[in-house]
């Protein structure tokens, strides 16, 4: 059946290779006032986050990024300072700018550290984290290593047991590699449910499942615009994800010397939205560990938790999306990649 005539046929979607997507990023960073470098690094990752099909993360945050630019409350032209305190400690002030290129800067000296000690920290601080956090600890698993990392986040989560908000969604993010296969990724808020996809719930006028926020009078509710205005999210798993979530706040804030959730204060800037946190990476090299070759055990516990009737791994479904995107382009709706074009001046 065609369209009535009086409205306008839908215009399509529209599917760009990696490169066309990280260069339109890095084009729209640039324009509103960041760096080369950090322009390339926050493309690679935002396009990244796309590719994966990782949509709470990826250019849904473009906006985001530019109205925090525009606001002052971030300085994109930040230059990280790296500092060698320890055999195993890495410390960065990221001076106000985002956290991936404070950790791109310190990066060679985590793993000749880690390679060399068998494990190695980074604390970063005064920086800005808008991102999924997986594209942090990945990498290293493909270069033989493990990694952990913790970020805080904005207040929005209500501690369990507690009556108001105070813990970031603080995600975790873990990776290992694999004999033969790509490395074990998972990557988690340890709020029931991460900002983001209450963002993306509300905007679609979808519901949320029972369990994951409360209203502005503390109660519970399954409508995502009661969450963002005026009420809280839950952690995930009640006493559990609350103590994690605590947990983070002490390695992402605490040990880095970073702000807590509670404590930094936009109020100042309109329109800024990233929060001025903190962020901890730990990177151990398996090789210096006992027994069988760390990877190989590794594709064991997989081969056996397939063998128990698992279908699905964290990280498959980003990884079939990747495939997914590799083959087709990267698959973006016309409002979205015209919103784009438009904030890349055109
Ligand atoms: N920068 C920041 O301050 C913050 C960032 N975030 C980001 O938000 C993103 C989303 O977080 P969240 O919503 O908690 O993530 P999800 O709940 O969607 O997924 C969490 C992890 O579990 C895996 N997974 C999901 N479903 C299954 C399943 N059925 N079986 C096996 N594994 C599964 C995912 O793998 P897969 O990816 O393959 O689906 C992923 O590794 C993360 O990237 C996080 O870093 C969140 C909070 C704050
Ligand atoms: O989705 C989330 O939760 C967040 N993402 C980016 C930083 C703030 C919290």
């Amino acid at each position: 059946m065609s369209a009535p005539h009086d409205l306008a046929p839908a215009k399509a979607s529209q599917n760009l290779s990696f490169d066309e997507l990280t260069q339109l990023l890095e084009k729209i960073f640039l324009r509103h006032g960041t760096s080369a470098d950090v322009a390339r690094t926050l493309a690679l990752n935002c396009a990244g986050a796309e590719r994966d099909g990782a949509h709470s993360h990826g250019v849904f945050r473009i906006p985001g990024y530019v109205s925090t630019l525009q606001s002052g409350w971030v300085n994109g032209q930040a230059i990280p300072l790296v500092e060698d305190v320890a055999s195993g400690f890495v410390r960065v002030d990221a001076g106000n700018g985002f956290a991936q290129p404070a950790l791109a800067a310190a990066r060679a000296l985590l793993v000749e550290k880690a390679r060399s000690a068998g494990i190695a920290v980074l604390a970063i601080r005064n920086s800005h984290h808008f991102a999924a956090l997986w594209p942090d600890v990945e990498p290293f698993a493909y270069e033989g290593l493990v990694a952990l990392s913790v970020v805080n986040s904005m207040t929005c989560v209500v501690p369990h047991g507690a009556d108001r908000p105070l813990f970031g969604t603080n995600p975790i993010a873990f990776a290992a590699p694999r004999a033969a296969s790509d490395p074990i990724v998972f990557d988690l808020a340890t709020s029931a449910i991460a900002h983001g996809d209450v963002q993306i719930a509300a905007r679609k006028g979808e519901r949320l499942a029972t369990g994951m926020g409360v209203d502005s009078l503390g109660q519970p509710t399954e409508d995502p615009k009661a969450i963002l205005e005026g009420g809280a999210l839950l952690p995930f798993g009640g006493h559990k994800g609350s103590a994690l979530s605590m947990m983070v706040e002490l390695l992402a804030a605490a040990l880095t010397g970073g702000n807590f959730s509670f404590e930094f204060d936009w109020s100042n800037h309109p329109g800024a939205k990233t929060p001025w946190t903190g962020q901890l990476l730990i990177v151990i090299d398996p090789s210096k560990a006992a027994g069988q070759s760390f990877a190989e055990r590794s594709e064991e516990l997989v081969r056996q938790m397939h063998g128990a009737g698992l279908k699905r791994l964290p990280g498959d479904r980003r990884h079939q999306q990747r495939a997914k995107s590799a083959a087709g382009g990267i698959e973006l709706d016309a409002q979205t990649l015209d919103n784009l074009r438009a904030l890349a001046g055109g």
